[in-house]
């Protein structure tokens, strides 16, 4: 049976702006994504019995990562935060289930996932997963990777999932826009090397929850200048332009990410903003050394409680490796 295994990355949302409410419960979206090196690993073989089989631990154990959030296990037991469903409530059990729902698949398969990637992050972890997961199964099926029917799959999954898909091409772009609800894709031939650091604080957030307490604009800004500067590979005008506007709504539920905004600030990263609906918050680094640095710092100033990376763009689908057996 063949085995294949794939490194699902993490998003950064540098512009976010929402102009509309709609009717079907969902937003407009505005945005400008970013896929960066902080990664879960996925690795899917093909079993003959009818079901998903899903198994999913923290990398590079639980125990770590809850220690770097200051989560006590010292009853043996995954702390609630760290929690990865595995049954059909886990992204990747969803879009398996579609995928051999859509071409007809009578056959499984046995998923290992491998979490870095926090949940409930505003980071697409679970998107990407979800993502990755039909890739897998296309390269199993020999189904073509850039197939109308796989972008239809991912977007019935989450308004997050197609970004992950990478457009199906050879070359995967690193960054794109998306509009509609998130699924509606235009990738971006140009995007800089851009390092980050990424903070995510010991708590999550409700996507849907940020949403509602989202007052809509009445005067949307635009994502053309951001765009035009990305395009200039102009950093500055970059950094000015960038905004997200479910910081707010986050904010309010979550008043303590100002601090952590703040902390990300101090140390001379600039811009500071929330990813997604949050709770993560990132910051542009001058380079990959500053970067190190200021984790290093940070980690002193702010662990245990806060998961601190550095991270940098990086194509948003990630090649997948075959090891026929
Ligand atoms: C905040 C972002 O991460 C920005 O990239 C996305 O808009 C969220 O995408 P996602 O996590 O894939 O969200 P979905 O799983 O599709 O939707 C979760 C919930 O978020 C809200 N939602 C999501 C996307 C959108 N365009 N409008 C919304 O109002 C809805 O209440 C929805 O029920
Ligand atoms: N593959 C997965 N990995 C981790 N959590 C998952 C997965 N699939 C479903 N979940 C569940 O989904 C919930 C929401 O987490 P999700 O991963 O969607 O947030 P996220 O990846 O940060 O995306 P968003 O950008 O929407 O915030 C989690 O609480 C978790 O229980």
């Amino acid at each position: 049976m063949t085995v294949v295994r794939t490194s699902p990355p993490a998003k950064l949302n540098l512009f976010l702006e929402i102009p509309a409410r709609r009717d079907d419960g969902y937003h407009e979206i505005d945005t400008v994504m970013v896929a960066i090196d902080w990664r879960d690993e996925l690795e899917i073989e093909p079993i003959p019995q009818g079901r998903i089989e899903l198994t999913a631990s923290w990398l590079p154990s639980v125990e770590s990562i809850a220690g770097e959030l200051g989560l006590d296990t010292s009853d043996g037991r995954v702390p609630e935060l760290l929690r990865i469903p595995t049954d059909g409530s886990n992204l990747v059990v969803r879009a398996l289930d579609a995928f051999r729902a859509t071409f007809g698949v009578k056959t499984g398969f046995r998923v290992r996932l491998g979490k870095r990637i926090p949940a409930g992050a505003g980071m697409g972890g679970a998107s990407s997963d979800a993502a990755h997961a039909i890739s897998c199964a296309a390269q199993i099926h020999q189904i073509d990777n850039s197939s109308r029917v796989l972008h239809e799959i991912a977007a019935s999954i989450g308004s997050d999932v197609p970004f992950f898909l990478g457009g199906g091409g050879p070359e995967s772009a690193v960054a794109a826009r998306a509009t509609g609800r998130g699924e509606r894709l235009l990738p971006l031939q140009i995007c800089p090397l851009i390092h980050f650091v990424v903070a995510y604080p010991s708590v999550s957030l409700s996507t849907a929850g940020v949403y509602a307490q989202l007052n809509v604009p009445q005067h949307p800004v635009g994502s053309a200048s951001f765009l035009q500067a990305m395009d200039r590979e102009d950093r500055e005008s970059m950094g000015r332009a960038m905004m997200n506007r479910l910081s707010e709504p986050a904010l309010k539920i979550l008043p303590q990410l100002s601090e952590l905004l703040e902390s990300l600030w101090q140390c001379g990263l600039q811009p500071c903003q929330l990813t997604g609906s949050g709770s993560a918050c990132f910051g542009i680094a001058k380079d990959a050394e500053q970067a190190k640095d200021i984790v290093k710092r940070l980690k002193t100033e702010l662990q245990p409680g806060v998961l601190l990376r550095v991270a940098r763009t990086v194509p948003a689908a990630t090649p997948i490796e075959i090891e026929p057996s």
